[in-house]
């Protein structure tokens, strides 16, 4: 039965979450151990974190075990969730909605190459697979990802959202250029009842050449209290209207213009919100919607590379125990670099510049060609091989580092394929060099798209984690407001203050894996398998 869509212009799922309910009464596995009990809402671990302290004894080091026990709580029951989309009408925000309607209904189109059908595929969450354990003759035991814990399905999540462009999804997914028309014709219809409720446009913080689409405005151009109070309400209207236990608010809008830090306008929460009540010039868009949803306790997640989350708004997140997490999409050339990167540094081998360019032809690249907002998404696309450099003293002294520049151009021939050029050049054995070069095409809502499924997906899961250590002495709490869980989905991951921020792939990758796997008291996957070497 097709999804039907409410006066809200919210998709409700009329399909049973079946996975969601799956997870929720009967999980594929079940962890076998003492340390672990399951009960009707809950599974509860005791769970033994082991680390490596270590200290300087002169010019020498001195490494010790040490192990932290804490109690894991996961509410199996994963209720009714929204996602509400800042910039809903954009090309991520349409094809993403267009993805899960296609999902939902197990849709199949014709194609050029032939029939393809709906997936899921470029979501960690929904396409990929994390390792159990080894059965009894060593083979290993993989699962999909979503049934790790007891996740929300993302055919299951009810779809909202804002745009400072009024038109309605289906005509907004026409203006997008994405998804083959065979395809469109087939969400058309539930696409055509949605439509994006008016947003906040501050003209100053994104390029001067989207004023043209800027027709669904709440009035007034700066920051004030009563955008907050709007955007609250929004999020109270849209929850009530489709009976939702909880909304996950994430940012896909245009990418915004670096925030100017300035001591008491945005350097404290209170600041922060004194200088929206005085209509501050230097408060963004989506800084006033992660205020918005810091009150209303609807994680917010930031996929552009600006600074909406200045001091002050990190503080105010932390003051109200509320989930926020960032920054920008981690989709295609990035993220391809945080891998080879990786690769290439701890093989040893010194990489000694990365040139990166690419062009791309949708809204987002005539967007980026202006330069304040280019410089937020060359900020993104430039930091994230400091943590692997800065990892090997070995190739690189104190405060050395590759050569690397980022160039984005706007080609409107391209549209959304966007091109991304790269040239990476290392010095390997007895000056010999290794130059690698990488032409690679990015559809790129194709691959942002399922990202915000997964970024969703796991924001949503960490509101129903709680942890406690074992000693006895403290309550269940969440994790800290600043989700850097996220990590594996982002270019820049926002971490909590005065915490390192990791960029290597697989590191994050792993992080979030192994944070799952404590929540049903399973030890980190090490991948030693001494069981197949000593014997
Ligand atoms: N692969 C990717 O597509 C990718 C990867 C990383 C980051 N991003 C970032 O994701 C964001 C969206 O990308 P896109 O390709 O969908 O861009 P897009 O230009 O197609 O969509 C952005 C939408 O935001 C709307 N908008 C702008 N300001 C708004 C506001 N204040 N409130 C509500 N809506 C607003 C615009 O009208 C537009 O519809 C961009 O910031 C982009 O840099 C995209
Ligand atoms: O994620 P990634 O492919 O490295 O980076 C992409 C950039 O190459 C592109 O220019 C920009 O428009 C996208 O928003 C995205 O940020």
């Amino acid at each position: 039965m097709a999804p039907h869509a409410n006066e809200n212009g919210a998709v409700n799922s009329t399909v049973n979450g079946l996975a969601g309910n799956r997870n929720e009464k009967t999980p594929l596995f079940t962890v076998d151990s003492p340390n672990v009990v399951y009960t009707e809402d809950a599974i509860e671990t005791k769970y033994a974190y082991h680390t490596t302290s270590v200290t300087r004894a002169g010019d020498k080091l001195v490494a010790t075990p040490k192990a932290q026990n804490y109690n894991f709580k996961v509410d199996r029951k994963v209720g009714k969730v929204g996602m509400m989309l800042v910039g809903w009408g954009g090309n991520n925000g349409t094809t993403v909605t267009a993805g899960i309607i296609a999902n939902r209904r197990g849709l199949v189109w014709d194609t050029r190459e032939g029939k393809r059908a709906a997936n899921y595929y470029g979501s960690v969450v929904m396409g990929s697979t994390i390792k159990l354990g080894t059965d009894e003759k060593g083979q290993e035991i993989n699962i999909p990802f979503h049934d790790m814990l007891p996740m929300v399905h993302p055919n299951d999540l009810v779809i909202g959202g804002w745009d400072i462009s009024g038109l309605g999804l289906a005509d907004a997914m026409d203006r997008a250029c994405v998804l083959e028309p065979s395809l469109k014709e087939l969400v058309r219809k539930e696409m055509a009842e949605m439509k994006p409720l008016p947003s906040i446009y501050y003209p100053d913080f994104i390029a001067a050449n989207q004023e043209d689409r800027a027709d669904n405005v709440i009035p007034g151009s700066k920051a004030s209290w009563d955008h907050v109070e709007h955007i609250r309400k929004d999020i109270r209207d849209f929850k009530a209207k489709n009976e939702l236990d909880k909304v996950i608010v994430l940012w896909t809008a245009n990418t915004e213009r670096y925030a100017e830090i300035i001591t008491g306008v945005n350097d404290s929460a209170d600041n922060l919100v004194n200088a929206i009540k005085s209509g501050h010039e230097e408060v963004s868009p989506s800084t006033v919607f992660a205020v918005a949803c810091v009150l209303e306790n609807a994680p917010f997640i930031n996929g552009s590379p600006q600074n909406t989350f200045v001091p002050g708004a990190i503080q105010f997140a932390e003051k109200h125990n509320a989930f926020i997490g960032g920054d920008d999409f981690k989709s295609g050339q990035t993220k391809m670099k945080s891998a080879l990167v990786d690769f290439l540094i701890n093989a040893g081998i010194k990489l000694t510049s990365i040139a990166s360019y690419n062009h791309l032809g949708n809204n987002d690249g005539k967007n980026l060609s202006s330069q304040k907002q280019f410089r937020s998404k060359e900020i993104s696309k430039s930091n994230v091989v400091d943590d692997m450099v800065a990892a090997n003293s070995v190739l690189y002294k104190e405060g050395e580092h590759p050569d690397h520049t980022v160039v984005i151009k706007y080609m409107p021939a391209v549209g959304d394929n966007k091109r991304a050029l790269d040239e990476y050049y290392a010095e390997i054995f007895l000056g010999g060099h290794q130059t690698i070069s990488i032409f690679n095409v990015c559809e790129d809502s194709l691959l942002a798209s399922p990202l915000i499924i997964d970024l969703v997906v796991v924001a949503e899961m960490m509101t129903r984690i709680s942890w406690k250590k074992a000693d006895g002495s403290d309550d269940y709490k969440g994790f800290h407001s600043v989700l850097s869980v996220l990590s594996y989905m982002l270019k820049a991951p926002l971490t909590p203050p005065g915490t390192p921020v990791v960029n290597a792939l697989a590191k994050q990758r792993a992080a979030l894996t192994n944070i799952f796997r404590a929540c049903v008291g399973l030890q980190p996957e090490s991948d030693m398998t001494l069981e197949h070497k000593l014997f």
